[in-house]
C-alpha cells in the first residue's frame, strides 16, 4: 500500500524527467535521414517505447538520489496505479470501440498531462516531440500500395486486419479467440495465451543472470576496470585481439553459406533498434563529444591515436567510431532495458515481417502471393524507392521485406529472394489444389508451411554445424526423426524472449565467418570475379548485374567458397568499413569494436560473470583461464585487459576454444543451445509439436516437414542449380541431382 507523500513524490519525479528530457540538447543537431547510415533503425511502435524509456529512466535517478534505490518498488506500485487509471479512464471513453483500446500508459501521455496541470497551476505548457513523424518513420517509409485487401474467409483464419491501418501491432485480440488456435499471429501476439505479449515484436530481452552491469546500477555504460582505471577502448581490443593481419584464416569444411544463414536467422529473431533524437531522425554520435553535446544517447568509442584505419580528425580532435546506445525499452521505474524489435519466435518473420503494417507491405493480397519486383527478369523482393538508408540511387533501389536490414549487404539478397519465392511456389499448388481459397487462406496455408521447414531446417542442418552432440541434446534441439512421433515438450512457462547475451555477443560469433570478399560462380562451378563487402554495404546494385546472373550466381559463390574460420579473428571489412560511403575512408564503423561496446552499452556482466552459469569453473587469476583458452590467447587478453574480471563477453566468446565436435567454446555454445531451446520449446506453434487447442501437424504430416532439405528449396526456386549439396554447409559435400531429392509432399499436408 503506497501513501499519497509518496504518489506525490512519483509524480513529481515524472514531471521533472519530462521537463529534463524535453530540454536537453534542445539545440540537439538535427540529422538528414540517410546521413547516418545505420542498421538498427527504430520504428514507430519502438519510437513511442523510447520515449517512455527516457523518461523512465531519468525519473529512476531522480528518485535514486533523493530517496536511495529502497523507493523503487514503491514508484512502480504508484506507476501501475497511475497505468492502470489511465486505460480506465479510457475504456470508459470509448467502451464500443475495442480497436481503438490501444494501451496507452500513464508516461507515454505526459505531455498532455503536464499541459493540462500548467493550466491548472495558471502556467504555460511546453512544446517538444519525441517519435514523431519526420522522415524517419519506416514502417511509412515501406507503405505500398498493396491492391486487392481480401479478408479471410468470413473472418474465420483472419489475424490482421487489413481495413484497419490504427496500428501496426494490433488490433489486440482476446488470446481464448479461436484464430490462435490456428494461426500464429505476425508479431507473436498471444503464442503464449498465458502471457500473450511474451516475445511479441518491441518486447524486452531476457537476461541470463536476471542482472545488469551498469556502473551506476541503473543504465550508466561500464567503463572502469575492476582496478579502478579506465576499461580499454573497444577499438583498441578489436585492433590488438581480433585483426585477421595478412593471413586470412579459411574453414576448411564450412561453405560461406553457413555464415549467410547465420545472418538470415539472426534478422528473423532478433532487431534491437537504436536511439532516435527527439523527432524520430537519426542521431548523429560521430564526434567523441556527442554524449555531452548531441545526446546521452550516443557512445561513440575512441580510436586509438595510431590507428591504421580511423585517423585522427585533426592535430587536436581525437577520433571516434560513431555508435548510437540501443534504446531504452524500460516501462518501470529501475534499469534500463533493450527491446527486439522483430517477433522474438524463429518464425520467419524475416519473410513476413514483425508488425502488422510490415506484414502487409510484403504482400500481393491475390492467391495467397508475396509481392516481388520482376523487372530484371528474375524474382527480387518488392523495391523501396524511399529507403533513405540505401545508398544505391534509381534504378538499384534496395528492397521492402520482412525485415528492414534486408540490403544490409548483397549477400542477404538471394536468401529473401528465394524464400520469396518458395512461398509464391507452393502457393500456385496451393490455389490449383484447393480452387475456392481465397488470399488469406493460401496464405496463411503456405506461411506455416514455410515456418515449419525454416525451423527444420534451423535445427536439423545449421545448428549440428556449430553445436556439438553433447550440446544438442541437452538442450533438447534434435528433431525427432520421421516415424517418431510428435515431440511432447511445448512448455508454457519457458519464456521464448531473445537473451541480450545471445543477441549482443553470442550469436554475433557469425561476424568472424564473413569474407571480404563475396564471389560469383556459374552453375558450371566457373568463377565469375567477386565483389567487396566493404563497398557494398547498403549498396544493392549488386543483385541487379544481370549479364552476371543477378543473384543466382551470387548463392552458387556463397556454396562454393570457404567461410571464414569461427575464431577470434575478423576480415578487413567487418572490422573498417561497415556502412562506409563509397570512396570515403573511415566514414563507416568498426562492427568488432560495436559489438564490444554494445555489449556494455546494454549491461552485460563481464565474460567471466558467466562461468558458473555455462558449467566452467570459476576465474580468479590469468592462469584459471588456462582450461578454456590457448596460452596464446591468454597472452594477448593480458595485453588490452588489466584484469581477466574485466573481459568483455564477446572477446572472452570468441577466444575461447571451439569444443570438440562443434565450431564454438563453451560459453558460446551455451548461451546459443539456451537461446534455441527456448524457441523450441517455448514456441507453441513448432512444428513439430502437439498442444491441446492448437491445430498443429499430424504425426504424418510432421514427418513430410521431416524430409525437408534446404537444398532442394536451392534447387527448386534457382534456374542455374541443377546438382546440389547432399550436405549444404559442407564445403566439400558430394554433389546429387537435384532430381534425385524429393519435392516437400505437398498435398499431405492439407
Ligand atoms: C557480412 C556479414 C554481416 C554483416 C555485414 C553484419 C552486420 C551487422 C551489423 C551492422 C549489426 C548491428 C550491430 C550493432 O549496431 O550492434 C549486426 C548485428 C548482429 N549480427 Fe551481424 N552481420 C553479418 C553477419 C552476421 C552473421 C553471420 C551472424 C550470425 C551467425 C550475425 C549475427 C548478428 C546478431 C545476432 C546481431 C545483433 C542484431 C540486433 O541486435 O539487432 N551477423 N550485424
Ligand atoms: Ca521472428
Amino acid at each position: 500500500q503506497v501513501n499519497d507523500t509518496t504518489r506525490q513524490i512519483v509524480q513529481d519525479a515524472l514531471f521533472e524527467a519530462l521537463n529534463s528530457v524535453d530540454s536537453a540538447f534542445s539545440s540537439e543537431p538535427s540529422v538528414a535521414d540517410g546521413a547516418i547510415v545505420s542498421s538498427q533503425t527504430a520504428n514507430t511502435e519502438s519510437k513511442k517505447l523510447q520515449f517512455t524509456g527516457d523518461v523512465l529512466e531519468v525519473a529512476t535517478q531522480i528518485l535514486v538520489q533523493k530517496y536511495g534505490v529502497g523507493i523503487l518498488p514503491d514508484a512502480n506500485a504508484v506507476l501501475e496505479e497511475l497505468n492502470a487509471g489511465d486505460s480506465d479512464a479510457r475504456k470508459k471513453r470509448s467502451l464500443d470501440d475495442e480497436d481503438e483500446e490501444e494501451n496507452i500508459s500513464f508516461v507515454a501521455g505526459l505531455r498532455q498531462k503536464r499541459q493540462s496541470r500548467d493550466k491548472r497551476q495558471g502556467g504555460g505548457g511546453r512544446g517538444g516531440g519525441h517519435g514523431g513523424g519526420k522522415g524517419g518513420d519506416q514502417d511509412g517509409r515501406k507503405k505500398r500500395n498493396s491492391g486487392e485487401q481480401t479478408s479471410g474467409g468470413g473472418g474465420k483464419t483472419e489475424y490482421s486486419n487489413p481495413q484497419s491501418n490504427q496500428t501496426c501491432q494490433g488490433p489486440p485480440k482476446s488470446c481464448s479467440d479461436q484464430v490462435h488456435d490456428r494461426i500464429r499471429s505476425i508479431t507473436g501476439y498471444c503464442n503464449n495465451r498465458a502471457k500473450p505479449t511474451q516475445a511479441n515484436s518491441v518486447t524486452a530481452v531476457r537476461r541470463l543472470l536476471g542482472t545488469t552491469s551498469y556502473t551506476d546500477g541503473l543504465g550508466a555504460i561500464r567503463s572502469k576496470s575492476v582496478t579502478g582505471s579506465d576499461l580499454p577502448s573497444a577499438r583498441l581490443i578489436s585492433n590488438k585481439l581480433h585483426d585477421e593481419g595478412s593471413t586470412p584464416n579459411f574453414s576448411p569444411t564450412t561453405n560461406h553459406l553457413g555464415m549467410q544463414i547465420g545472418q538470415f536467422i539472426a534478422h528473423d529473431i532478433i532487431f534491437m533498434p537504436s536511439s532516435t533524437a527527439k523527432d524520430g531522425s537519426s542521431l548523429n554520435c560521430t564526434s567523441c563529444s556527442s554524449p555531452t553535446t548531441v545526446s546521452t544517447n550516443c557512445a561513440p568509442i575512441p580510436a586509438p591515436a595510431d590507428d591504421k584505419y580511423f585517423n585522427p580528425v585533426s592535430k587536436t580532435e581525437s577520433r571516434c567510431i560513431r555508435l548510437t546506445r540501443a534504446l531504452n525499452g524500460q516501462s518501470g521505474f529501475g534499469v534500463r532495458t533493450q527491446i527486439d524489435q522483430n517477433s522474438h519466435y524463429l518464425d520467419m518473420s524475416v519473410v513476413y515481417g514483425s508488425s502488422d503494417c510490415e506484414a502487409r507491405s510484403v504482400r500481393s493480397f491475390s492467391n495467397g502471393q508475396l509481392a516481388v519486383f520482376s523487372g530484371m527478369g528474375y524474382a527480387l523482393p518488392p523495391q523501396a524507392p524511399n529507403d533513405t538508408n540505401c545508398q544505391s540511387t534509381n534504378p538499384y533501389y534496395c528492397f521492402t521485406a520482412g525485415d528492414f536490414r534486408n540490403c544490409l549487404h548483397p549477400g542477404l539478397l538471394p536468401l529473401h529472394s528465394v524464400f520469396i519465392k518458395e512461398h509464391n511456389r507452393l502457393a500456385v499448388k496451393v490455389k490449383a489444389a484447393q480452387p475456392s481459397w481465397n488470399d488469406e487462406q493460401i496464405y496463411q496455408f503456405v506461411r506455416r508451411v514455410m515456418v515449419a521447414q525454416w525451423q527444420h531446417i534451423v535445427y536439423n542442418e545449421y545448428l549440428p554445424k556449430y553445436l556439438n552432440d553433447k550440446y544438442l541434446t541437452d538442450f533438447n534441439l534434435k528433431p525427432l526423426k520421421p516415424g517418431q512421433g510428435p515431440f511432447r515438450a511445448y512448455d508454457p512457462n519457458m519464456n521464448a524472449a531473445l537473451s541480450a547475451e545471445f543477441a549482443a555477443a553470442a550469436f554475433r560469433f557469425g561476424h568472424s565467418q564473413s569474407r571480404q570478399d563475396f564471389a560469383r560462380q556459374d552453375a558450371s562451378n566457373k568463377s565469375l570475379g567477386a565483389y567487396d563487402l566493404g563497398y557494398n554495404i547498403f549498396y544493392s546494385d549488386q543483385v541487379y548485374q544481370k549479364s552476371l546472373g543477378g543473384w543466382e550466381t551470387m548463392l552458387m559463390g556463397l556454396i562454393k567458397t570457404a567461410g571464414m574460420q569461427v575464431d577470434r579473428y575478423f576480415s578487413f571489412p567487418i572490422r573498417n568499413q561497415l556502412f562506409e560511403i563509397r570512396g570515403k575512408n573511415g566514414s563507416g564503423v568498426d562492427l568488432v569494436s560495436v559489438n564490444i561496446m554494445r555489449g556494455r552499452d546494454v549491461g552485460l556482466l563481464p565474460y567471466i560473470k558467466y562461468r558458473t552459469l555455462v558449467g566452467l569453473p570459476s576465474v580468479n587469476t590469468w592462469n584459471d583461464l588456462s582450461s578454456t583458452f590457448t596460452a596464446a590467447n591468454i597472452a594477448a587478453l593480458k595485453t588490452v585487459y588489466a584484469d581477466p574480471a574485466d573481459i568483455d563477453l564477446y572477446s572472452g566468446i570468441v577466444m575461447e576454444t571451439p569444443l570438440t565436435g562443434g565450431q564454438l567454446g563453451p560459453t558460446a555454445s551455451w548461451i546459443i543451445a539456451e537461446q534455441f531451446r527456448a524457441l523450441k520449446t517455448g514456441d507453441r506453434f513448432y512444428y513439430e509439436n502437439q498442444v491441446a487447442n492448437t491445430v498443429g501437424f499430424t504425426p504424418d504430416q510432421i514427418d513430410v516437414i521431416r524430409r525437408v532439405k534446404l537444398a532442394k528449396i536451392f534447387c527448386e526456386n534457382t534456374d542455374i542449380i541443377t546438382s546440389i549439396n547432399t550436405d549444404m554447409f559442407d564445403l566439400n559435400s558430394s554433389q546429387v541431382a537435384c532430381s534425385s531429392i524429393p519435392d516437400i509432399d505437398l498435398m499431405k499436408l492439407f
